[in-house]
């Protein structure tokens, strides 16, 4: 069985993420500027903005991967900064992510893919790492013969469930996704969304979600923050943010695309 600890400093009615005058840069190149941001207990965040605008960096920054410049993150109770090493990959343990190129092995069947955190995290015996496995790729939708497959021989959004049942393996309290709809189709990525719902109704998980996907943002994501000029402009509902008034938040989400999107959704919820 996996167990977590839980930082005995963390409330439930905490936000389980909050960035608070983040700083960020690479030489003389600043992306963040006195950033904020909160992620709710049990929400689906989405992370939109420009390209460029720091999206993949911030969450980088929170899962450990980048040593911010200035600024305070706290996550589930704990002020990262303030961590030691090991105190550290106690949090770290309590997230899952997938990278856009978050790859799988090659060299690894799904099963084996899957169980390879609950070998090296949660310590299991292969056997038992490779049941647990099985359990996760059947919760992501993949039928059992797709455990002993390869990467290789998958559709694009078979590998994507796969890279989520991964993420998934040591039940994660947040799930960082970085674009995991793109190169999918718009069914597969359709599908995904349904998915990370479901998923996440079921288990309770909190989602931070970096994304272009403008379906992605009205089926799946409960709020939106925009990341603008170095720091999040709004967090706030989907239909509030359309209407802040900022020349690339209009023309995202009141463009083209985004009136497709939001007709696609509402006709959705009418043959519902
Ligand atoms: N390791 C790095 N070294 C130097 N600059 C970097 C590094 N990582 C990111 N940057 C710079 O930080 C800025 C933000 O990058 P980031 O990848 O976070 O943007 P993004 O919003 O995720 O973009 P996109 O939507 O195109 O993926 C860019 O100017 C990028 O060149």
């Amino acid at each position: 069985m996996v167990t977590t600890t839980h930082s005995q400093s963390e409330q439930h009615d905490q936000p389980v993420i909050q960035v608070q005058g983040l700083v960020n840069s690479f030489g003389p190149v600043v992306v963040h500027e006195a950033l904020d941001l909160t992620l709710k207990r049990g929400e689906i965040l989405g992370v939109v903005g420009g390209s460029g605008t720091g999206k993949s960096v911030l969450l980088r920054s929170i899962v450990g991967l980048k040593r911010p410049n200035g600024g305070t993150i706290d996550v589930l109770g704990s002020r990262l900064n303030e961590l030691n090493e090991q105190q550290r990959s106690q949090v770290e343990r309590r997230f899952g992510v997938l990278f856009q190129r978050g790859a799988l092995f090659s060299s690894l069947n799904l099963q084996e893919n899957v169980a390879l955190p609950l070998i090296e995290h949660a310590k299991l015996p292969r056997e038992d790492a490779e049941y647990l496995a099985r359990i996760k790729l059947s919760l992501v939708g993949l039928p059992a013969k797709a455990a002993l497959q390869f990467p290789e021989s998958l559709s694009g959004g078979m590998v994507k469930r796969a890279a989520l049942a991964r993420a998934l393996a040591l039940d994660p309290d947040i799930l960082f996704l970085d674009e995991p709809t793109a190169g999918l189709d718009p069914i597969g990525a359709a599908a995904f969304d349904q998915l990370l719902v479901t998923l996440r109704d079921a288990l309770g998980f909190s989602v931070f979600l970096v994304t272009h996907d403008l379906d992605t943002l009205y089926a799946a994501c409960d709020r939106v923050a925009v990341l603008s000029q170095k720091r999040v402009l709004v967090t706030d509902t989907l239909e509030n943010v359309a209407k802040t008034d900022d020349a690339w938040v209009q023309e995202y989400f009141n463009g083209p695309r985004g009136r497709a999107a939001k007709h696609s959704v509402a006709s959705t919820i009418s043959k519902e």
